[in-house]
């Protein structure tokens, strides 16, 4: 593609240079440059593009877009955000991808990569062509790649896109991350379904009051914009139970369909009941009134689940057909995962690592459990520090046996950490056991029949990070050796 018909694109910009030359790609890191490309230069949380322009240049980009005049023997655009450009230019330069195929777009606290997840099973079911994008992975088809983020940046996600698209996907679900909407990874993608899960506390280091965070998550609301047309809807899932329903209702002109358990919406859930098997409710709908038996647990299972129905009826699935295809769900990796080797107490993984969802998941193990609840949990490093005393106070409340352990300490002191986190515990006993292999161990050798073991934090990350390496670390593997180890 030619620089000059890429530019077009662009609504404000001056330059210097020739820009009659043909581009063989985009690049934002200057160590990948590629013979031929055009360099945007992104301001980061570290770095700054713009100081890695020359060296781009070096190893062969013909072109650079910056927030200033760079002095290069290459032609150089000056736009006033290149984070908005880059979204403009990718979408432009891989043929707007997300414009040709229907994008779900899920945000909120807890509930997206398990809503996607859901998802992806019932469109699937329906001999659609998926594409998804989230923490645990991208996947095309059925064919898995790795991911750093949970939602990429805007020149991955339309790199995504295009392939998706040349793979015959016709919808794609993402995770949108309030991380990714405050930086404008998503500029440029052109949604058509949003789904809001809920609102609470996480990520305060990052967006340093919820008044911001909730204005991040909005986000994607307020960007979803308003067509009306039959072929091109534009739709707003909301969970009506969080008290952020409204806000999310306001910012956005697109239809909206609600859920919820507690009051009056367009999908709603009766009769709520847990047994050995799962959990069963009764789906009301405006049309139809149905019994639902999941194979999931926990009150969070029937939120996500009614999510996954309004969202697939929005993208033009009947109802009957989302539930048939969400009975069969057995459950998503590192949620709410029961690990088996044939010891007689149950033991989950669960990616909990949110105080809210912690308590989600010791509520749910409370309504079954008849013996001793044990709890491993930790709060990664480098992350938020006011959830540390909370996660550690419902940590106490809702079990019996208390462990702190380290859960990706990062460049932090692990035991400094576990200080943060005892500031919240009330006075019952608890152990520490920082290293988590030998956390989980102490649990398992302490366990007894009718007890049970929630692993929580990591889900299913294969890697523990300290300092700035991964080291290979699988809370289900571990917790399946100790068990043989018996
Ligand atoms: C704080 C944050 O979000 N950082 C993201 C950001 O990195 P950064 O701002 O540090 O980038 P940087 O290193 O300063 O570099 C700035 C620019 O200079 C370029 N550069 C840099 C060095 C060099 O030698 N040459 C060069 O060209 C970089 O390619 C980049 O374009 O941009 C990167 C590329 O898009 C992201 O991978 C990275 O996510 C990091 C890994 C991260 O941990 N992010 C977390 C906080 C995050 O975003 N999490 C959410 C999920 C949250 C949740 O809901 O649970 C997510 O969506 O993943
Ligand atoms: N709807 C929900 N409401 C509250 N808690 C939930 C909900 N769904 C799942 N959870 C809990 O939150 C944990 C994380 O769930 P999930 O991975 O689906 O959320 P996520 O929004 O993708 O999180 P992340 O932002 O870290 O990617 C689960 O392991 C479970 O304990
Ligand atoms: N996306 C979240 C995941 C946290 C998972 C937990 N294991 C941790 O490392 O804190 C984050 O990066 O904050
Ligand atoms: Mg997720």
């Amino acid at each position: 593609m030619k620089l000059e018909a890429l530019l077009k694109h662009l609504f404000s910009y001056t330059y210097e240079g020739d820009t009659n030359i043909n581009l063989s790609s985009i690049e934002i890191d200057s160590r990948l440059q590629q013979e031929g490309s055009l360099f945007v230069c992104i301001r980061g949380s570290n770095n700054d593009g713009h100081q890695f322009a020359k060296q781009a240049v070096d190893n062969g980009a013909v072109a650079v877009v910056a927030e200033y005049k760079l002095k290069l023997d290459v032609p150089v655009i000056v736009v006033p955000n290149t984070k908005k450009a880059l979204a403009i230019l990718a979408d432009a330069f891989y043929g707007k991808p997300s414009q040709k195929m229907k994008l779900i777009g899920i945000t909120g606290t807890n509930g997206k990569t398990t809503i996607s997840y859901l998802l992806e099973k019932i469109l699937q079911d329906r001999q659609m062509k998926t594409g998804l994008i989230g923490t645990i992975n991208m996947k095309i088809n059925n064919e898995s790649y790795d991911v750093k983020n949970t939602t990429p940046d805007a020149l991955f996600l339309q790199r995504a896109f295009r392939r998706m698209l040349d793979n015959d996907v016709e919808i794609v679900i993402m995770e949108v991350s309030s991380h990714a909407l405050d930086y404008g990874r998503v500029w440029g993608c052109d949604f058509n379904i949003a789904v809001f899960t809920n609102l609470s506390q996480e990520h305060l280091d990052y967006h340093k009051t919820m008044v911001e965070y909730k204005y991040a998550k909005s986000l994607l609301f307020s960007q979803l914009g308003n067509t009306y047309h039959e072929e091109n809807k534009k739709i707003a899932i909301i969970n009506e139970d969080d008290e952020q329903a409204m806000t999310m209702k306001k910012v956005t002109s697109a239809h909206t369909l609600s859920y919820s358990i507690e009051k009056k919406a367009d999908f709603r859930a009766k009769e709520i009941d847990y047994n050995g098997e799962g959990t069963t409710f009764t789906l009301v709908t405006a049309h139809e009134e149905m019994k639902v038996q999941l194979k999931l647990l926990g009150i969070f299972s029937v939120y996500n689940a009614l999510a996954a129905i309004a969202t697939s009826f929005a993208a033009g699935v009947p109802v009957k057909e989302s539930v048939r295809s969400l009975e069969k769900v057995t459950g998503v990796p590192g949620r709410f995962e029961v690990v088996q080797a044939g010891q007689k107490f149950p033991v989950i993984v669960d990616y909990a690592h949110t105080p809210d969802s912690l308590e989600n998941a010791l509520i749910t193990i409370n309504e079954f459990a008849r013996g001793k609840i044990f709890v491993v949990v930790g709060c990664g490093g480098d992350r938020d520090k006011i959830k540390r005393p909370l996660m550690a106070s419902i940590a106490e409340q809702y079990s019996d046996v208390t462990i702190f352990t380290s859960d990706n300490p990062r460049t932090e002191d692990p035991e400094k950490i576990i200080k943060d986190m005892e500031e919240g515990v009330k006075g019952k006993e608890y152990l520490v056991i920082l290293n988590r292999e030998k956390a989980i161990k102490y649990a398992v050798s302490q366990a007894t029949d009718n007890d049970v073991i929630l692993i929580a934090g990591k889900g299913h990350e294969t890697y523990q990070t300290i300092g700035t390496k991964n080291y290979k670390f699988d809370d289900r593997e571990v917790a399946r050796n100790a068990i043989k180890e018996l």
